[in-house]
């Protein structure tokens, strides 16, 4: 490939923030757009603003977007909501289909599909609670999920040492939640039968334990440029890893892991989605599962 043509690759990186309301997504969304001195030209809005695009590093052309959902709200709507998430990474999903099955296919066909999904924690539970559970095993069935612990200021370190482990145990162990970084055992049975493969797994980054991140944000009017929390007793700077693990992640989501999570996007989610679909038309087709019906008036 001519490095002509490399330069113009461009790779869509696509995040999605999501937990309960207040819990500092869109701050987290805000402090990530700072540290990438964005330019305001390049932010698009769309559905209220909460759709924001950005080309991230010049070199390798990555174009990250940020789908900052709504909040869950009232206990009764979470399902609903939780519905419409799903419904909209299905979607994406969709669209490829949709693409692949083109007898001439689009070469500027974007990549929609959502690579990455930060769930913030509300930082005033002291474990997950039966919502958080239903929604990352929702959300982890369709995307790469990562735990956040919001607003972690507002703990006290012997807090954050108690909450962490606890999330940690009630994912890994009590519920077995897929989220991204956990191995899967058919993995393991993989790496036995095959060296190569496995060596090459090794290099994966599986460490769940440096995902669940803590944030803190809010812009001085004054615009002096540090990223922190005035208390009026002592600042917070969010971007220093005492108080938060805001630059770790941020090397993970746009360096590191970036690869991996577009990766196992497309080899595990979509083509999990692929098979479904084809399996349910399949299904249609033969007269097996009744075609949905439209309620009666
Ligand atoms: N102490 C502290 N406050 C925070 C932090 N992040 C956000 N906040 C405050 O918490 C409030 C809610 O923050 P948002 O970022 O709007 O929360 P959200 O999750 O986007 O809320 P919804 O839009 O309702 O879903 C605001 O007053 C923020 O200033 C944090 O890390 N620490």
């Amino acid at each position: 490939m001519s490095p002509r043509s490399r330069k113009n690759q461009i790779s869509h990186f696509n995040v999605m923030v999501v937990g309960f309301s207040g819990v500092g997504k869109t701050s987290f969304v805000r402090t990530l757009l700072e540290t990438l001195s964005l330019d305001q030209a390049n932010t698009i809005a769309s559905n209220g603003g909460k759709k924001r695009q950005i080309e991230v590093e010049k070199k390798e052309r990555i174009i990250l977007t940020i789908i900052d959902t709504p909040g869950f709200g009232a206990e009764y709507l979470v399902d609903k909501q939780l519905h419409d998430i799903t419904k909209y990474i299905e979607h994406q999903f969709d669209l490829t289909l949709q693409e692949e099955s083109k007898v001439k296919r689009n070469p500027k066909a974007v990549d929609t599909q959502v690579h990455c999904c930060l769930y913030f924690i509300d930082p005033k539970k002291s474990a997950l609670d039966e919502f958080d559970i239903r929604i990352l095993k929702r959300l982890s069935n369709r995307v790469n999920v990562i735990p956040i612990i919001g607003k972690a200021d507002n703990l006290t370190l012997a807090q954050r040492n108690r909450l962490k482990p606890s999330i940690i145990k009630d994912i890994y162990t009590t519920y077995k939640i897929p989220i991204y970084g956990m191995p899967d055992e058919e993995d393991d049975d993989e790496d036995d039968d095959d060296d190569d493969e496995g060596s090459k797994k090794e290099a994966k980054p599986t460490t769940l334990d440096q995902f669940l991140q803590q944030f803190d944000y809010e812009k001085e009017d004054n615009d002096t440029q540090s990223l922190g929390r005035d208390f009026g007793w002592g600042s917070i700077d969010c971007l220093g890893e005492k108080y938060s693990d805001f630059v770790k992640l941020k090397h993970m989501l746009l360096s590191s892991h970036r690869r991996y999570l577009q990766l196992d996007t497309v080899e595990r989610y979509y083509e999990q989605y692929r098979t479904e679909r084809l399996m349910y038309k399949r299904a249609t087709k033969i007269g097996m599962v009744a075609p949905p019906v439209a309620p009666s008036s």
